[in-house]
């Protein structure tokens, strides 16, 4: 059967081993879901994830706590990303049918004196830091310094990302998204081609009581051709976008959007979109695995997030109707128990359900590239792509 709707949910960074290319990245022994589940010993609470077929992607090394469903719910497998980069935007790209096959501009001694007197020009402000830094460390260091100067914490990772922290007070919300815009101007290509610009704004009275705020944006670079969300939109169906979705797609191929708070605002969006009549696809991105415990090495932290999530979940699978179709996956690792404060190059799962499914227990393999999933949902709604990746409509909709 053709489903009515679909709805991919991507819990962002929960990757599910290394992959075959994990070497290329520094990343070999990564396995995300395998060391939050090992951090449990044994208690890791993810019932409904392990109903739909979790540990049943790998029954060899399956989740610690986590069984092998005897009969999963559904169909499941998992995919192997062939973008350059482990960023968001790779992945995400990737699944909607645009891989990114050239490595975007990376900055692990810096960004180039002639950026940096750009931004500083541009904002009145002089930039600080200018190196790789976890977000949450690099508050804490020079936060303090900031309230006193206005200067601008400029930092970035492994990833292809310009990140600008700034205390609210000290430099307002407005004024950081006009810096970030700029930025976002000037690293377009073709000298430099950055994946992300993400402002940072932060609160707080003092180093050990800075947060970051819900304010968070990430200017992403404008997609460099068609996604599979732009070919579903121009043929009429609904595209709507929760959480970073819209930010990551530039706005792109999205009939509507919604911004999430937190996980668990993000689920409030899915139940809402749930119990309303659309005709298409739904894309929802839950960040906080990533953003909260993955980049902060924190395996209890990520493996509560999954919990939680793994509760809304059960709600979800009680409302899903005969010609919906739930698809879960990840965009990359980033594996809390591993070094750094990375993501990490894994597989993801994928794990796809419609209670119209007869008999389920279904295996999708390893999918070659994330952008089998786009092509499944084109596949769907009889929307021609471009070629890129494999439908497995027909492994689900037989199941
Ligand atoms: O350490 P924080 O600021 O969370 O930054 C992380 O968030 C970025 C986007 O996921 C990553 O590239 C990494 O730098
Ligand atoms: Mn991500
Ligand atoms: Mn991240």
């Amino acid at each position: 059967m053709a489903y009515k709707r679909i709805f991919a949910i991507v819990l962002d960074s929960v990757g599910i081993g290394e992959a075959p290319d994990a070497a290329n990245f520094d990343d070999v022994g990564a396995d995300t879901l395998g060391h939050v589940g090992s951090f449990y010993k044994g208690n890791l609470a993810i019932p409904n994830l392990a109903k739909l077929g979790l540990s049943n992607i790998r029954p060899d090394r399956p989740i610690e706590g986590v069984p092998a469903a005897e009969h999963a719910l559904g169909a499941f497998g998992k995919m192997q990303e062939v973008s350059a980069g482990k960023d968001s935007m790779d992945g995400h790209w990737e699944m909607m049918g645009l891989p990114v096959r050239h490595p975007l501009s990376t900055f692990p001694n810096g960004f180039p004196e002639e950026l940096v007197h750009k931004l500083e020009e541009f904002s009145g402000r002089k930039v600080i830091v200018n190196k790789p830094y976890s977000g949450t460390d690099v508050i804490h260091d020079y936060g303090e310094q900031q309230m006193k100067t206005g200067d601008l914490i400029v930092y970035t990772s492994g990833d292809s990302v310009l990140q600008i922290a700034a205390h609210e007070d000290i430099i307002s919300v407005d004024e950081l998204y006009k810096i970030c815009e700029y930025a976002r101007t000037l690293v377009n290509g073709p000298e430099w081609t950055i994946g992300r610009i993400i402002a940072r704004p932060y609160v707080g009275p003092d180093k050990d009581h800075f947060t970051r705020t819900a304010n968070r944006h990430d200017f992403s670079l404008e997609p460099t051709g068609e996604t599979d969300m732009d070919r579903l939109k121009a043929a009429g169906l609904d595209v709507i976008g929760i959480g970073k979705i819209n930010d990551i797609f530039s706005g792109h191929g999205i009939t509507k959007g919604y911004h999430n708070e937190s996980n668990m605002d993000g689920m409030d969006h899915v139940d809402e979109v749930m119990a309303s009549d659309f005709h298409g696809f739904c894309f929802t991105n839950l960040v906080d695995f990533d953003a909260m415990y993955g980049h902060r090495r924190n395996p209890e932290g990520f493996g509560q997030a999954l919990m939680d999530f793994d509760q809304r979940l059960q709600k979800v699978l009680a409302n899903l109707k005969d010609d919906d179709l739930l698809m879960l996956t990840a965009d990359h690792g980033n594996d809390p128990g591993y070094k750094g404060t990375d993501h990490t190059r894994e597989f993801v799962p994928l794990l796809a359900y419609s209670p119209s499914m007869k008999h389920a227990d279904q295996s999708l393999g390893i999918r070659n590239t994330f952008a089998d999933m786009g092509a499944t949902i084109l596949d769907n709604f009889d929307v021609a792509g471009n070629g890129e990746g494999t439908s497995f409509l027909n492994d689900v909709t037989n199941a």
